[in-house]
């Protein structure tokens, strides 16, 4: 199994390359060259399977030969040894034919968790196999950054550096990056919105003396071992509903297109999946471009969905790579007009995202009532970017398919947004009641890719 960068210019990598690579080192994005197909018979046979013999078999053919089958069972169930649900992802029900599958039993309380811990343990087998030491560095709008830290926390080769947007996450987000007290953690709190962390993050990987001086790893959904990991849940929540015999629909709240184009891959491998719709904030640049009004960046607006207020989608280029029928020149030039400002997609890129994508929109006052109007309907509380997703799933569903929609965090993160929807103050769960006493520890840092880098180099532990 090879991965190709979307942009067509950099060498082909194994699967454990790629990780350790993260960004292609002509700017693309790693994929597989080929999908691997699962028959109907396959997907069948994962009825009745553990969440973790389900990624065992889902993953499989994307690891080729980086790690032996006893390795990667291993290291799957040390992965999810720490949620606290036993299903890992289980599926509840909202409402006669809507379903919301539950991503936040992890320790983070996110969906990062499931890809998190997962490539935790696969760095940690893989540079202990080489015996390399990373300097790993990641953007984060709010999840990922807690979900990395949590994932490598303590270990001795790598030393995680997370870029946030100074004073636009919300509290427990930020206290879950500031309060780990581990040598090998920094937090840095920059003075720009989630697309300038990711940017810089990409400049720093374009930067080769820097990249190749301090061993630069990624971790957001910029690695493709990310995206791998979530695939699995589309096929145990489908299954679970009674695929493959039966054909599901997915509604994704949507930031930088990682958890929805997992659920394309889950797709193109044979999950008879009908709609994956993209669910978006008031930061609808997705919306706007799937609905045929090209991907022209606008300015990012704050919203009670703080990890969804991104512009820049940075896997939306993977999504472009196969719509554009796997032709890396094109999807470089289309990167080129995004530094100036956008692009239009062409008229066959067009329908070929139309196959598989549909889109919708909710306001913040639509995103407050869904949480209020959910919990009275059905009990469940919702975190606001689930409420986006469960919104638009109701405004898009077709009442003969079934609607799985991702709940992508917990309640409990965004407490403020969630009271003033419900009156409900959720609590945190018990494993981190204490994250309010905690000690911060964070450097705070100008957008400037000269100063990061030169913090970065200062603060490298070994
Ligand atoms: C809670 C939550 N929901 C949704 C998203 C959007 O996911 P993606 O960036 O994979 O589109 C994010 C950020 O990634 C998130 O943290
Ligand atoms: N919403 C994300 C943004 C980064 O996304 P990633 O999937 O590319 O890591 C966050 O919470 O940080």
């Amino acid at each position: 199994m090879k991965y190709i960068s979307t942009r067509g210019k950099a060498p082909a990598l194994s699967f454990e390359e790629a990780m350790l690579t993260g960004l292609a080192r002509d700017g693309g994005l790693y994929v597989p060259e080929t999908i691997p197909q699962m028959s109907h018979d396959d997907i069948a046979a994962l009825a009745g399977l553990s969440y973790e013999e389900t990624a065992f078999r889902v993953m499989r053919p994307f690891i080729g030969d980086s790690f032996t089958d006893a390795e990667f069972r291993d290291i799957i169930a040390k992965a999810y040894a720490n949620f606290n649900h036993i299903a890992r992802a289980p599926l509840t029900q909202l409402a006669p034919g809507h379903f919301l599958l539950e991503l936040f039993h992890g320790p983070t309380l996110a969906f990062k968790d499931f890809a998190m811990q997962l490539i935790g343990q696969l760095f940690e087998v893989a540079l202990k196999r080489r015996g390399e030491r990373v300097t790993i560095v990641g953007a984060t709008s709010g999840d990922t950054g807690s979900a990395a830290i949590e994932a490598f926390r303590g270990l001795d080769a790598v030393d995680v550096f997370i870029l946030f947007p100074h004073g636009r996450v919300s509290e427990v987000q930020r206290r879950q990056m500031t309060t780990p007290a581990d040598a090998n953690v920094h937090a840095l709190a920059l003075d720009g919105d989630f697309d300038d962390c990711q940017a810089r993050l990409k400049d720093m990987f374009n930067d080769f003396e820097f990249r190749d001086g301090v061993k630069l790893a990624g971790v957001n959904s910029i690695n493709w071992a990310r995206v791998l990991a979530q695939v699995v849940y589309y096929f145990s929540s489908a299954v679970s509903l009674g695929a493959p015999q039966r054909k599901v629909s997915f509604t994704v709240p949507t930031g930088n297109f990682g958890d929805i184009f997992a659920g394309y891959i889950a797709k193109r491998m044979g999950l008879p999946i009908d709609r994956l719709v993209v669910a978006t904030n008031q930061n609808d640049i997705l919306h706007r471009c799937l609905g045929g009004q090209g991907y022209f960046k606008g300015e990012t607006i704050p919203s009670i969905s703080p990890s969804m207020d991104i512009q820049v989608s940075s896997n939306f280029e993977r999504a472009l790579f196969f719509a554009y029928g796997q032709d890396g020149n094109a999807v470089a030039q289309l990167m080129d007009e995004l530094q100036t400002g956008g692009f239009n997609v062409s008229q066959g890129a067009m329908e070929a995202l139309s196959e598989s994508f549909s889109s919708g929109r909710a306001s913040e006052e639509e995103t407050l009532a869904t949480i209020a109007a959910t919990l009275k309907s059905s009990g469940q509380l919702l975190c606001p970017h689930s409420a986006v997703g469960v919104k638009v799933a109701e405004q898009l569903r077709d009442p003969a398919v079934p609607m799985i929609t991702l709940a992508t965090a917990h309640p409990a993160k965004f407490p403020d947004a969630v009271e003033r929807a419900s009156g409900v103050r959720p609590p945190l769960p018990l494993r981190m009641a204490d994250l309010y006493d905690r000690p911060e520890r964070v450097s705070r840092i100008d957008n400037d890719l000269a100063a990061i880098e030169s913090h970065i180099k200062g603060q490298i532990t070994a």
